[in-house]
């Protein structure tokens, strides 16, 4: 029945305990037998897993008893980090409530914030909940006070847990079933559903998740989706289950359901799209999302050049899994043919590079990411900068624009100086700055390239690891800007290219060539790597000639040493790109983002 349904999601700052809690809610449901329950279940992709973090959103249905009745409670769990706050609102959107999950030893942290303010634009219902009580430092009374000044939510009624050792979670779910709302929506109106998520599966096909909003879906029948206009009969529906799905026959209003079309590609199943009946469609489309934008990207070049049709099957593949990836051939001089690939951010790129390199058995080269610039050139033409060799002449040029983040940060008073000198020294705009007893909350905005490049690992290092930021897009604005080329040994390395503002050229450059030259092995002969702006030279380094071969240390006696160590070069250079004459190791290509 729609009044025994609840649609809840959970939110929090990373490592403040959601998979935990996701966990022990689904045990304390009985939805899985003890043998069943591996630790962390909801995070079931294996680099989730070793990274313990949590990127692909996942839901369950549960059955709970309360006062002799039975609810129906949906849990969607959202993943932790500011690459996928995209993720964080498909889910949220689906839901009637959410539990803000705070740590009672850390308090509020700046993704809090953040998805507090999602939680809010789709008005859910929010439950303060403290977490890790059964830690001695946990302060759950000061975590409160900090979470209705930072956020102005009301904690009178609030839930202090133990998601580790499960206390007080029982009566947490009590809390759900009594204070988020059922959701709304009329049984008997055409059938109309958000479809919040879709994957690909290698048995099933094409899979959509979705919350019905008004009527039902129902086997057999024939579906359209509104905007890709795609109609297809429903072959099966199941309930969401981190381990065992459960098939049925209808999904009725209110609830989530997993729809089986069979489709061979995600194409027609986009998510933000409406589904309705074909011959009684709904007249209301509802408000879907933006489709996921790629904010960052970077080259990826397979090392061996004939593995890029491999590459691109690759690439195909892990597309049908995650539609926020896009990529499009590229060929570099330097590197041969690869892809010029887009991503949600810097741990998305990771994360997609690990799942290349080891699922589909792939040696890759990747080059340092950069964000979008829009470019106008004098002839009043507007083109889109994916790639930063791609930049038209300067003469050409009349503004180049970059895109700006909104960055929050919550940081103790005590590194108060140093996040300021950083933001400052990252061309960051202050916009605001309020205390919160011995924390300081600080909003500014921030060229979006300055975040890609380490800006996380340097707020990180200068407050100990105390500070915490989350960010979002706010547009496009004018910067003075240059493109920086390298040469490394006269020639001009497209890959290595980078926009930098104008007035830090000369250090980044400097910077920039010292490390590469750090970088680049000895080689047999002398090699110079400079950097330029246009035809002006701005640093030069030269890397010493190694000067004799490595084999001449084994004395011509032991052959076995000497075939062991041509081997261990060989496999040293597997990581290699042959530059002309020179061998450029993948370190040098993200050398750019430590400077
Ligand atoms: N002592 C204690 N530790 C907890 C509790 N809840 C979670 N933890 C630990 O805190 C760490 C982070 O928990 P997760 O559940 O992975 O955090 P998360 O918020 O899901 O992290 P992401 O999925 O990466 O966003 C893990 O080492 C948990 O074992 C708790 O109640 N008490």
């Amino acid at each position: 029945m729609q009044k025994n349904i609840r649609n809840f999601s959970i939110i929090a700052h990373i490592d403040h305990g959601k998979s935990t809690l996701a966990d022990r809610i689904i045990q304390e449901c009985g939805a899985v037998t003890d043998r069943e329950m591996s630790s962390q279940m909801m995070d079931t992709m294996d680099i989730e897993q070793e990274r313990g973090i949590t990127i692909k959103a996942q839901s369950v249905r549960l059955k709970y008893m309360k006062d002799g009745q039975e609810y129906v409670l949906n849990l969607i769990d959202t993943p932790g980090h500011v690459d996928f706050s995209y993720e964080v609102s498909r889910s949220l959107a689906s839901s009637e409530g959410a539990l803000l999950i705070v740590d009672s030893t850390q308090g509020v942290e700046a993704q809090t914030i953040a998805n507090v303010y999602i939680a809010l634009d789709n008005d859910l219902e929010l439950l303060p909940v403290v977490n890790k009580i059964d830690l001695p430092s946990a302060d759950p009374m000061r975590v409160l006070e900090e979470t209705e000044e930072a956020i102005g939510l009301d904690c009178t009624e609030h839930n202090l847990i133990s998601a580790k050792t499960g206390l007080g979670v029982k009566e947490l779910i009590d809390s759900i079933v009594d204070r988020i709302p059922a959701p709304t929506g009329d049984e008997n109106a055409p059938t109309k559903a958000l479809i919040y998520d879709s994957w690909f599966d290698n048995y099933l096909g094409a899979l959509a998740l979705v919350r019905v909003y008004d009527g039902s879906i129902k086997k057999g029948q024939v579906l359209k989706m509104m905007n890709t206009k795609v109609e297809h009969p429903v072959l099966d529906l199941m309930y969401p289950h981190p381990i065992k799905r459960e098939k049925t026959t209808e999904i009725k209003t209110g609830e989530i359901g997993i729809v089986v079309l069979g489709l061979k590609t995600l194409d027609g199943i986009a998510v933000g799209d409406t589904m309705t009946d074909a011959k009684n469609p709904t007249s209301e489309i509802i408000d879907g999302f933006e489709p996921a934008k790629p904010f960052v990207f970077a080259g990826i070049y397979p090392i061996e050049t004939d593995k890029f049709e491999d590459l691109r099957e690759a690439l195909i593949k892990l597309q049908l899994n995650d539609s926020s990836i896009s990529f499009e051939p590229e060929s570099s001089a330097a590197l041969g043919s690869g892809f010029r690939t887009g991503f949600l951010g810097m741990l998305h790129m990771e994360v997609i590079k690990e799942r290349l390199e080891r699922e589909f058995n792939l040696d890759l080269i990747a080059t340092a990411p950069t964000v979008v610039y829009e470019v106008e050139k004098t002839d009043g033409e507007r083109v889109i900068i994916q790639n930063p060799s791609e930049l038209p002449e300067p003469n050409y040029i009349q503004t180049i624009f970059e895109p700006y983040v909104k960055a929050t940060i919550l940081v103790p008073d005590e590194f108060l100086g140093n996040v300021i000198k950083l933001l400052n020294d990252k061309r960051g705009i202050q916009n605001k700055m309020d205390y919160l007893g011995k924390r300081v909350l600080l909003e500014y905005d921030i060229p979006m390239n300055e975040i890609v490049m380490d800006f996380y690992d340097k707020l990180k290092s200068t407050t100990k690891g105390y500070a915490s930021f989350d960010y979002e897009p706010v547009g496009f604005r004018p910067g003075n800007l240059k493109k920086l080329d390298v040469r490394v040994a006269g020639e001009v390395v497209d890959a290595l290219s980078i926009i930098v503002p104008e007035e830090k050229a000369v250090s980044r450059g400097r910077e920039f060539i010292k490390a590469l030259k750090e970088l680049i092995p000895r080689q047999l002969f002398e090699v110079s790597v400079q950097a330029s702006i246009g035809n002006t030279i701005i640093a030069r380094e030269t890397v010493k000639s190694m000067g004799k071969n490595v084999t001449a240390k084994c004395y011509g006696g032991d052959i076995t040493r000497k075939r062991k160590l041509l081997e261990k070069q060989k496999a040293g250079k597997k990581r290699m790109k042959a530059i002309g004459k020179v061998n450029v190791p993948q370190e040098a290509f993200m050398a750019v983002l430590k400077i």
